[in-house]
């Protein structure tokens, strides 16, 4: 099959609006670029086009003369009808667009129409797969196979519900989804949920206590869209310094700041045509908020020292462990930007409600640490698989991985590979004596920062910044090559989380040896 975007031909648009000069002005757009053009200037001569015959893509205006262009949205959904619509809303009226999106709607634009920013919506409009039939945000919609307006056969294949979504998946995305282990029937529904609304450009928040696979979720979202082939950037929105907040996300031009020695890309640019993971959302100060929520309506974002703006396309995908509604209640979060980014919620499920993935979990972390040092996959004995079972579970995942990371360090090694010490106390509780773990403890927390011992430096340093970088970058280093370049341990041995880690070393351009990646890599 031939990709409609690089060969638009025989791919038809219908265009609904009810101004003449608009009309012929997207008609005309969308001919130049090669597509076949249908219009309609209300929602009945729609409808019965509509009818007639099947379109790819429906370009429909809010507002039309007989009635709302969200209501030929939610007809379309309901009978599971395969055109993916992009639908024009006014200036600021963002409730409509967000509706839009949380109706099925592929993407939105806002009227002005920006014309180089509406070919680039129907050229992603066209790579996407045809809409699934039954993606809403509020669950899956009634599917007609045979409906009043004719079941004239769809000009490209619409692709299956996903049911199960490995089987519809490509391969990337049923990796991603793989990737997350755990088949109980809360890990279930989030898979389930990850590929439905994978495929549309609506904003996703995820939710869920720190460490259960936010980012994991984040992953899997963007290797089932269409965007897969493009970047996913992850960005840890708490590890910033507020100061160089707008320059990471939007870039700067040399000489905008201190420090800005070259034209540097930002977060926005570096995400162009795919994903961008903003982590920890809820850490990001009001001010930066502010502009962020201008940047995702407006798709325009201006590097600092730049007067231009320059339009990007990507999608967001935002996670935070943070009850951000109360967040919003207590005036730490701007009710409007959680309004865009919550277009589609997933909520990611503590461990201690899916101990059934417990033992495959175990098995799966086990082999992930044995991959990056002895190669021989330990096995839990029988009485600890038992204690993890039935232990309180204060933590997630990550406190899991890193229970089992210890254990392995400290366990003496048995037959099993692994040592036979009892990994919990009679009590349930985790033996510290002998792991040195604390489930319910903070990430980090407790650990001695020996900042107060270090010598300073017997002449002032000129450059600050520059001396700090320098100290900075040589603690990493050190951590790195005493861990073999396990980025895990040793942001744990730095009290770092491993975003955080990632984020310093690409800041500071700190690579693996014979990598040329900084700061990437899981491990
Ligand atoms: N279902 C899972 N299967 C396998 N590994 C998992 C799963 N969930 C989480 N992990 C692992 O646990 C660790 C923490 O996951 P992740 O960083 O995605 O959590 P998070 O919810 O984003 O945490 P935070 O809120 O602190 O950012 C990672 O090493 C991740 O690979």
């Amino acid at each position: 099959m031939t990709s409609p975007a690089s060969n638009p031909a025989g791919a038809r648009v219908l265009v609904v609006d009810d101004e003449p000069d608009l009309r012929t002005l997207y008609e005309l757009t969308l001919l130049r670029a090669g597509y076949e053009v249908l219009s309609a200037a209300n929602m009945a001569e729609a409808r019965d086009q509509l009818a007639a015959e099947r379109f790819d893509i429906v370009i429909t205006d809010m507002r039309l003369p007989d009635g709302l262009g969200l209501d030929l949205l939610k007809e379309l959904v309901a009978q599971g009808r395969p055109e993916r619509c992009i639908v024009i809303t006014a200036y600021g009226s963002p409730e409509n667009a967000v509706e839009a999106l949380k109706a099925g709607a592929f993407d939105y634009l806002t009227k002005p129409v920006d014309l180089k920013q509406f070919r680039g919506v129907v050229a992603s409009a066209m790579q996407a797969p045809a809409r699934a039939p039954g993606f809403t945000d509020s669950g899956p919609a009634r599917i007609e196979s045979g409906s009043a307006h004719g079941p004239a056969p769809a000009p490209s294949q619409p692709a299956p519900l996903c049911a199960t979504p490995d089987k519809s998946a490509n391969s990337a995305g049923a990796q991603a989804l793989a990737r997350m282990v755990g088949d109980s029937p809360a890990m279930r529904a989030v898979k389930h949920r990850i590929a439905k609304v994978a495929r549309s450009m609506a904003p996703v928040l995820v939710q869920g206590e720190s460490g259960t696979g936010k980012e994991l979720v984040a992953q899997a979202v963007h290797a089932n869209s269409h965007r897969s082939n493009g970047p996913f950037v992850p960005v840890n929105c708490g590890a910033i310094p507020e100061n160089l907040l707008e320059a990471e996300f939007f870039g700067a031009r040399k000489g905008s700041y201190t420090g800005a020695a070259a034209d540097r890309e930002g977060f926005f640019q570096a995400a162009q045509g795919g994903t961008l993971f903003l982590d920890e959302i809820g850490d990001l100060p009001l001010a930066m908020q502010a502009k962020l929520l201008r940047a995702i309506q407006e798709r325009r974002v201006r590097p600092l020292g730049e007067t231009q703006e320059e339009p990007v396309d990507v999608r967001i995908v935002s996670a935070t462990h943070k009850d951000l509604a109360a967040e919003v209640q207590a005036g730490r979060f701007r009710q409007d930007l959680y309004y865009r980014l919550n277009v589609i919620e997933v909520i990611v499920p503590p461990l201690r409600e899916r101990r059934e993935d417990l033992p495959a979990l175990c098995q799966a972390l086990l082999a992930r640490i044995a991959a990056d040092g002895s190669g021989v996959v330990p096995r839990l004995t029988e009485r600890q698989m038992a204690d993890i079972l039935s232990a309180p579970l204060e933590g997630n995942v990550r406190e899991l991985e890193n229970l089992l990371h210890r254990a392995m360090a400290l366990g003496e090694a048995g037959d099993s590979g692994f040592g036979e010490l009892p990994l919990f106390d009679a009590a349930h509780g985790p033996a510290p004596e002998m792991l040195d773990i604390d489930l319910t403890a903070p990430h980090g927390a407790g650990a001695p920062t020996g900042a107060g011992d270090l010598p300073l430096p017997e002449t002032l340093p000129e450059d600050l910044e520059g001396w700090l970088d320098a100290q900075e970058r040589r603690v990493l280093v050190r951590a790195l090559d005493e861990t073999g370049f396990n980025r895990t341990a040793a942001a744990a041995r730095l009290g770092l989380n491993l975003r955080q880690m990632r984020y310093r070393m690409s800041r500071l351009g700190i690579t693996e040896p014979g990598s040329d990646d900084p700061g990437h890599g899981d491990h």
